[in-house]
């Protein structure tokens, strides 16, 4: 009967031939139609105004999840959905969960919340009301919660409510993080508290700069203070670490749409049901990041502050919007829980080949974890922070934070392609008719970023996890050159390297800075460790002396010089280099000894110029090149002297080796 497309002509509408005096054809209806005119056929929309119509629109929410395989190993078995409680009674009990998160400490009861956006007036709101003792203005107003919202819905909210968000040409949602580019290590405080202080590495070396928990609870009242005077918050209620056996509920409070999709991405997305079953969450962050910690406050030295407290469980953050704050917040607290567990927590990038053989990618900020774990002929599992169990390796993330600076689509294809719809582009700069993202432009920062869930990756291992890994890479971007493309590391030589936690980038945007600086940062990742690093040097000497994993030093920096006469090494070099371990070929090479350092260098790698193999010989100025590899060896030397006290294990021999593993200087 209708005219749907297919090519044939209507037969619901017939122009008479005789004309009607101003000159238009009338129109007839055919006999038996009701008298009106219909512009189309298709049956009508069961609504009667307009209101319930754009209601029609939006169906029945179904929470975007991370997507598992078949045989779901991170759902636990005793997981069954809550059919015995109304929808009604479970939205209740869901807010009166937020509304406990939000309460102020010296209040008994959480403020008045409301579940949705505000200016929704029309139904009743689901509120949950507090008994009104304390009655005062805050008390009396409604807080709107943002419960889990989808990218779409995040999206809306960015455009419309936070200046700096824009759709970029293939589809990502551009943000600003405001003052704060990156992390804000100095700012970082952990509550000294009974149940962990013992356990913790306190002192010189140490990222664990003491608080009270007095201090703490002024900070978090004014973060919840801050959330609660705000017509609206967004809260995440996700988990952590793909393995079910210990993954970790969390819940993230924040005041912009930018944190929330930020956090969607990058932590594990439950399913609906598993969204029933939440509950009360292990470890809450308030992340009320655009206000700034009073500086009157005791050990306060800006006006940022993070603060982790064990004991409550929870973490707050004023003074920086710079999302990477809440996700390396959360890997400081798998790095206190996880070894209490007998479970090494790391910071590295991980894939796996087809043969099974997992890979470890250690390296600090900007030395390639996750430009080497996204490899097309390998499983991604994860970019930046695993679990190293007695089961094998898991990811703790369900997304990845990758660096875009200088990106480009041939080079990094895997990465280039998930920057799409759902994607947060942390201070990128665009053009700003169409949109196209220039990835050369520093004008806001060199750390721009691209945060985007993992299985936009298109070969992800989904669930992410992998068995115990065969090769253990250490990331180095040596900026003096003077550290080889690659070297195999005995035992005691990956302990000793592992605890220094070497890299050195160049000193940054400042014009005429030259000289690289060296970072020593233990376990290569000082930030978040809450341990000693013996402790889990310990683990990961054991773990991989059991498992029989051979460790590997490769250098990402520079070649031929260092920064400003050399070059940075081609990615395309880094990549055969990293093939070549991973298919087993340089296990087979020959080597020869480099001095000072005493490494192991491979002859000869497949699609690698042997000439820039041995470093010197890459350096025009051999002089040169002696005095800056004494110089680095030195620096090595007086970074380890801190861990010479210390033990690894309980064997003193072992400590020894690796003492005598580091560089000797004649
Ligand atoms: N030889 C190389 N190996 C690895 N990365 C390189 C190399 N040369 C340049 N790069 C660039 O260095 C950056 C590494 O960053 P990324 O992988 O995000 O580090 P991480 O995940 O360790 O913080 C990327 O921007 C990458 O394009
Ligand atoms: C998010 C970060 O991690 P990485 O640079 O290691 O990817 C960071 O250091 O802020
Ligand atoms: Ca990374
Ligand atoms: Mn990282």
């Amino acid at each position: 009967m209708a005219s749907n497309g297919n090519g044939n002509a209507s037969h619901d509408f017939e122009f008479a031939s005789s004309h009607v005096p101003n000159g238009l054809s009338k129109i007839n209806t055919k006999p038996g139609e009701p008298d009106m005119c219909k512009d189309d056929t298709s049956s009508t929309v069961k609504v009667s105004n307009l209101e319930q119509l754009h209601a029609l629109q939006k169906k029945k929410a179904s929470a975007p999840t991370t997507p598992r395989n078949a045989t779901n190993p991170s759902t636990p078995k005793n997981l069954t959905p809550r059919a015995y409680l109304s929808e009604e009674e479970r939205q209740k009990q869901q807010m009166q969960s937020v509304s406990a998160s939000l309460a102020s400490l010296t209040r008994q009861s959480g403020p008045q919340v409301i579940k949705g956006e505000p200016g929704r007036k029309k139904s009743p709101p689901k509120t949950v009301t507090a008994p009104r003792l304390d009655i005062s203005d805050s008390a009396l107003k409604f807080t709107h919660v943002l419960y889990n919202l989808s990218p779409s819905e995040l999206y809306e909210q960015a455009i419309k409510f936070e200046k700096g968000s824009f759709i970029t040409s293939s589809g990502a949602l551009a943000t600003l993080s405001g003052a704060k580019t990156g992390r804000s290590p100095k700012d970082k405080r952990v509550v000294k508290e009974e149940t962990s202080k013992d356990d913790l590495w306190w002192g010189r070396g140490s990222p664990n700069i003491e608080m009270d928990e007095e201090t703490f609870l002024v900070n978090r009242e004014r973060a919840v203070d801050y959330l609660n005077s705000l017509e609206k918050v967004f809260v995440n209620d996700q988990f952590l670490n793909w393995d079910p056996q210990n993954r970790i509920k969390v819940r993230i409070i924040s005041a912009r749409a930018y944190h929330s999709l930020f956090m969607h991405n990058m932590c594990i997305r439950p399913t609906p049901e598993e969204l029933e079953d939440f509950g009360t969450p292990d470890f809450t962050i308030y992340n009320a990041g655009q206000f700034p910690c009073n500086r009157y406050t005791h050990y306060m030295s800006s006006s940022t502050s993070i603060d982790l407290n064990l004991k409550r469980k929870e973490m707050v953050i004023l003074g920086t919007q710079y999302a990477g704050e809440m996700k390396k917040g959360l890997f400081s607290l798998m790095h206190y829980l996880m070894p209490k567990r007998g479970i090494l927590s790391l910071h590295s990038g991980c894939n796996m080949g087809k043969e099974g053989d997992v890979a470890l990618f250690f390296g600090l900020s900007g030395t390639g974890k996750t430009t080497l774990s996204t490899d097309p002929n390998r499983q991604l599992i994860g970019d930046d922070e695993h679990c190293w169990s007695d089961n094998g390796v898991s990811n703790i993330e369900g997304g990845c934070y990758a660096k875009c600076i200088d990106l480009s689509k041939e080079k990094e294809p895997e990465i280039w392609n998930a920057i799409k719809f759902g994607t947060v582009l942390e201070n990128v700069v665009f053009e700003e008719h169409y949109r196209e993202v220039d990835y050369t432009d520093k004008s806001v920062t060199e750390n721009t970023r691209a945060a985007y869930p993992i299985e936009y990756i298109p070969n992800v291992r989904l669930p992410c996890v992998g068995p115990h890994p065969k090769n253990i890479i250490l990331l180095s971007c040596d900026a003096f050159g003077v550290l080889p493309p690659v070297s195999k590391l005995t035992h005691a030589q990956t302990m000793y390297h592992f605890i220094s936690g070497y890299t050195a980038l160049v000193a940054g945007t400042v014009e005429g800075v030259k000289e690289p600086t060296a970072t020593f940062s233990a376990c290569f990742g000082a930030a978040f460790i809450m341990l000693h690093p013996t402790k889990y040097a310990t683990m990961l000497a054991e773990k991989m002396q059991r498992h029989g994993a051979t460790a590997w030093l490769v250098n990402t920096g520079w070649s031929g010089g260092s920064y400003g006469v050399g070059s940075r090494m081609k990615l395309a070099y880094t990549r055969k280099i990293i093939n070549a371990i991973h298919d087993g070929s340089l296990l087979g090479a020959n080597y020869a000894q480099t001095p000072i350092f005493n490494l192991a260098v491979p002859t000869a790698v497949n699609g690698v110029p042997s000439e820039i193999l041995q470093p010197q010989n890459a350096w025009s100025d051999k002089t040169q090149y002696d005095a800056t590899l004494k110089k680095l060896a030195g620096l090595f030397q007086k970074n380890f002297e801190i861990y010479a006290d210390y033990q690894v294990g309980g064997n003193s021999q072992l400590t020894q080796q690796i003492l005598a593993a580091g560089p000797v200087l004649q």
